[in-house]
């Protein structure tokens, strides 16, 4: 074992739960100790890095783009490494959760890629967490085909047939409650990224993949070169080689879209890529810029991702992807398809308008949410593609975007409706219920919302009041009335808890980063002081 990675006490603060012993074993609770061992304080540092670049920007610091990196940007040789085995040609992936049912769904749905997902499609209740990772390695292991009590089957796909797995940790914001290293929360993003390396990693490669990750949220390039050095311990303590890890990190936070190219700079040897996640950059811009008049967006549905600075940012993130030969994968279009043939029609019809915008910009692929998407998305992308595996060779060099672009949001400005106040408030309600009782991905009146939409809905309500378009009566009004329907249509739900949650997450003049870490101390931690 490395000398750079310290001893440590670990504790699991959990009852066990089914099976959780072939996941929590002494051997993988030590890698993961040891990561956090090794990193905690840094994770720590940036965080508070994060407050610090906070108070930067609302108290007027212009954001552009680093002068002290000025010469990676430059600097026209480096390259990123080569995409691994699985991961060239990406022009479909799916999301989701890796529940059991979800988890044979997204393998066997046509998709090239599914991305696992611990973070923004995951209530992270300690069942999801220890579960989703057994689901991973029984999909591996290919012993997760199972049959319900109404007979119905799920059964793996040949191999050739599965889309490759790439697994997405919670981001760094959040800590694991029922892991503890030396008396500490360990931080969830190395609970998830570190159980599944230290059960999978070796397993993919035997396979003819490798352990492939997606990471979310990041800030900067501080972030990404953490991430970094996270890969080359892990890699390091279980002899796996350096450069095998591969990793796509989402650009879903206005900071990072100033450093994409550090971003993948910082992670050459592992890197695949960036995303466009637009949901999560959506609400990064709110909360960040939320306290200025020039940043007041009108109704979530009019924000659309071809307002210019939506467009600025996808188009820069294609352009900054294929100088340095790294996959550029598009984001999510939130229709989903549902019961009713009409509104299918007209679900199916955005998605393949958004698709078609992605492929036309250069993106070599996207994400869908569902697996009656796949098709819509393949047939865009094969008709861009063809034969080839990607377009990585369309550089986009007509493509130049000014700090002004990504940040000129006062164009589509407008003030709400009273319809878009109540959608957001009545979406909100109904993901965290769902959220608080383990769903963390649901439809609602046809839309797919999980965290990130659920973020945007909350954080423009705030900023609706905050600048006084609406007033606090009228969200107080709309608010009985909403937690009322939700009472009606979810009879198991806690309204007056979720309410709770709403008021202080919401009508509050200081605005809580994300609800994430708050919800999730009150109402998914279980621990058990003497652990399992
Ligand atoms: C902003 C972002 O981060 S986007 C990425 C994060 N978000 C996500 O990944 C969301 C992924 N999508 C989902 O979770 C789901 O599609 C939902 C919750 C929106 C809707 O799910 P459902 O209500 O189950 O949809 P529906 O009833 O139409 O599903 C039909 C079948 O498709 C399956 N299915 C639906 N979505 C998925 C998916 N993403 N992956 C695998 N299978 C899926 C269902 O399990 C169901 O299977 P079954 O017939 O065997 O029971
Ligand atoms: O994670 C994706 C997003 O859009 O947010
Ligand atoms: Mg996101």
């Amino acid at each position: 074992m490395s000398t750079i990675a310290p001893p440590h006490r670990i504790r699991v603060l959990a009852a066990g739960g089914h099976r959780h012993d072939e996941i929590l074993t002494p051997a993988a609770l030590d890698f993961v100790g040891r990561l956090a061992a090794a990193f905690g304080d840094r994770r720590r540092e940036l965080l508070k890095e994060r407050r610090r670049q906070v108070l930067r920007l609302a108290s007027g610091s212009p954001l552009d783009f680093p002068m002290v990196t000025s010469a990676v940007r430059a600097d026209p040789t480096w390259r990123v490494a080569p995409p691994a085995p699985g991961l060239t040609d990406r022009r479909v992936e799916i999301t989701g959760p890796p529940d059991r049912r979800m988890t044979v769904n997204a393998l066997n749905s046509g998709a090239m890629v599914w991305m696992a997902d611990f973070e923004d499609a995951t209530a992270p209740t300690w069942d999801n967490i220890v579960g989703g990772q057994l689901n991973l390695l029984d999909a591996i292991e290919r012993r997760i085909d199972f049959t319900t009590d109404e007979g119905k089957e799920y059964r793996l796909a040949g191999r050739d047939e599965l889309a490759t797995i790439m697994v997405r940790p919670r981001g760094w914001h959040l800590d694991e409650e029922h892991l503890e290293v030396d008396g500490a929360p360990v931080p969830a993003s190395l609970v998830d990224f570190g159980l599944y390396f230290f059960h999978c990693a070796q397993r993919q490669i035997d396979a003819g993949y490798g352990p492939y990750f997606y990471l979310p949220k990041l800030e900067n390039r501080y972030e990404a070169r953490l991430w970094n050095d996270v890969f080359l311990l892990a890699q390091e303590l279980l002899g796996i080689p350096r450069g095998t890890i591969r990793a796509t990190v989402l650009v879903e936070t206005i900071t990072a879209a100033f450093e994409m190219e550090e971003i993948l700079h910082e992670l050459r040897e592992h890197s695949a890529g960036l995303n466009a996640g637009r949901w999560d950059y959506l609400f990064s811009i709110i909360k960040t810029f939320g306290h200025r008049t020039d940043f007041l967006l009108p109704d979530r549905a009019k924000v659309t991702m071809t307002a210019p600075f939506m467009r600025a940012y996808t188009e820069l993130l294609v352009r900054t992807c294929h100088k340095r030969g790294a996959h550029a994968i598009g984001g999510m279009a939130a229709q989903v398809p549902g019961k009713d043939p009409a509104a299918n029609e007209a679900a199916l019809a955005k998605v393949r308008l958004d698709k078609e915008r992605e492929a036309e910009e250069g993106f070599d692929g996207s994400w869908v949410a569902h697996p009656g998407l796949v098709p819509v998305c393949q047939e865009v992308f094969d008709g861009v593609l063809g034969d080839r595996p990607h377009q990585l060779d369309r550089t986009r060099d007509d493509v130049e975007v000014t700090p002004i672009e990504l940040l000129s949001v006062r164009r589509i400005s407008g003030p709400p409706t009273q319809e878009g106040v109540r959608t957001n408030i009545a979406v909100a309600l109904r993901y965290f219920a769902a959220w608080q009782r383990g769903q963390g991905a649901v439809a609602v009146e046809g839309l797919m919302e999980d965290a990130a939409t659920a973020e945007i809905a909350r954080v423009q309500i705030w900023q609706w009041l905050r600048h006084r378009v609406i007033d606090r009566e009228t969200v107080l009004r709309l608010l009985d009335d909403e937690v009322a329907a939700l009472g009606a249509e979810y009879p198991w739900a806690p309204v007056d808890d979720i309410r709770a949650l709403f008021e202080r997450i919401v009508m509050t003049a200081e605005l809580p980063l994300f609800f994430t870490p708050d919800a999730y101390t009150r109402h998914l931690v279980r621990r058990t002081e003497a652990g399992a």
